[in-house]
């Protein structure tokens, strides 16, 4: 369970990128983040992970007080923590395996991991992650040889191979075609789902976070102004988020509809800035 209460950021230049950000994930849970660009997205992942100090407010992973960790401990919670990235950041000229156990780098002595030499155990799930996640036949193959999708999926395995008790997406299929970003996002929520893992997905998309994930929390100029099921997300909440833009119903350009996906039945919204 991550808890995040009362979270504000105020960068040294002055703007106040959060402000009393209040909400739960709880395990299991997959949470969309949305909002205009520059509502404070980012900055609420980067505060999670700490790579931007919060100006106040508590995040709690569990029982851990994430704010006021030191040097190692910090360290030690980074590995609870699973990133995943829009621009997957795999190492190119490492092998798919190679890439999946660098999952693991946190948790090995440096000389094993200097050498790259893994403990047996690290290296069978590795397998079971790829085999998961569809790339069990491509794990000795360079990084650099494979598709954005199937870049995305070792993104995704690496992230699991260091065992996470939460999940911080960001932008996962903003490099990517509509039919695979769902099959991406369908996969992430999957996986969760299994193992009960929390996670939130900062996600440009909203049709696309529509159907895939649990919960929509939208912000905007550092405010939470909508919590709820994606469900729940009507036109005039959408303005309100993203403020006086074109929303309007239509189908999505889709030369292959899946008949399973969640979004039967919801609003298909596509929005423009005017
Ligand atoms: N390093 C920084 N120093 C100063 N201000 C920053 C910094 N990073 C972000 N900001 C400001 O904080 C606010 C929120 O930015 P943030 O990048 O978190 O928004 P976002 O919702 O992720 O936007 P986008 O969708 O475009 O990535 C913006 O006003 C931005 O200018």
């Amino acid at each position: 369970m991550l808890t995040i209460d009362q979270l504000t950021k105020t960068y040294t230049a002055g703007d106040t990128a959060l402000r009393e950000v209040t909400f739960r994930v709880p395990r299991g849970q997959v949470v969309g983040l949305i909002g205009p660009s520059g509502a404070g997205k980012s900055t609420l992942i980067r505060c999670i992970n700490r790579l931007v100090e919060p100006s106040s407010g508590t995040i709690r992973l569990g029982e851990t007080d994430l704010v006021n960790l030191g040097t190692r401990e910090l360290r030690q919670a980074r590995r609870r923590i699973g990133m995943i990235f829009q621009e997957y950041a795999l190492v190119e000229r490492l092998t798919v395996m190679e890439n999946v156990l660098s999952g693991r780098l946190g948790y090995v002595p440096f000389w094993r991991s200097f050498t790259r030499r893994f403990p047996g155990r690290d290296i069978e799930n590795a397998y079971r992650l790829l085999d998961r996640v569809g790339l069990l036949e491509h794990a000795d193959k360079r990084a650099d040889a494979l598709s954005g999708g199937q870049r995305q999926r070792v993104g995704i395995a690496r992230a699991l191979a260091q065992e996470p008790e939460l999940l911080l997406v960001d932008e996962p299929t903003a490099s990517l075609d509509p039919k695979t970003s769902r099959l991406i996002m369908r996969l992430i929520t999957e996986i969760c789902a299994e193992r009960q893992l929390p996670a939130i997905v900062n996600i440009h998309d909203v049709p696309l976070a529509q159907q895939f994930v649990d919960r929509l929390v939208g912000l905007r100029a550092g405010r939470v102004v909508f919590d709820n099921a994606p469900g729940r997300l009507d036109e005039a909440m959408l303005t309100e988020i993203y403020g006086a833009e074109d929303w309007t119903a239509t189908d999505q350009d889709d030369d292959d509809p899946d008949p399973d996906d969640k979004a039967q039945g919801r609003l298909r919204l596509v929005g423009t800035a005017t």
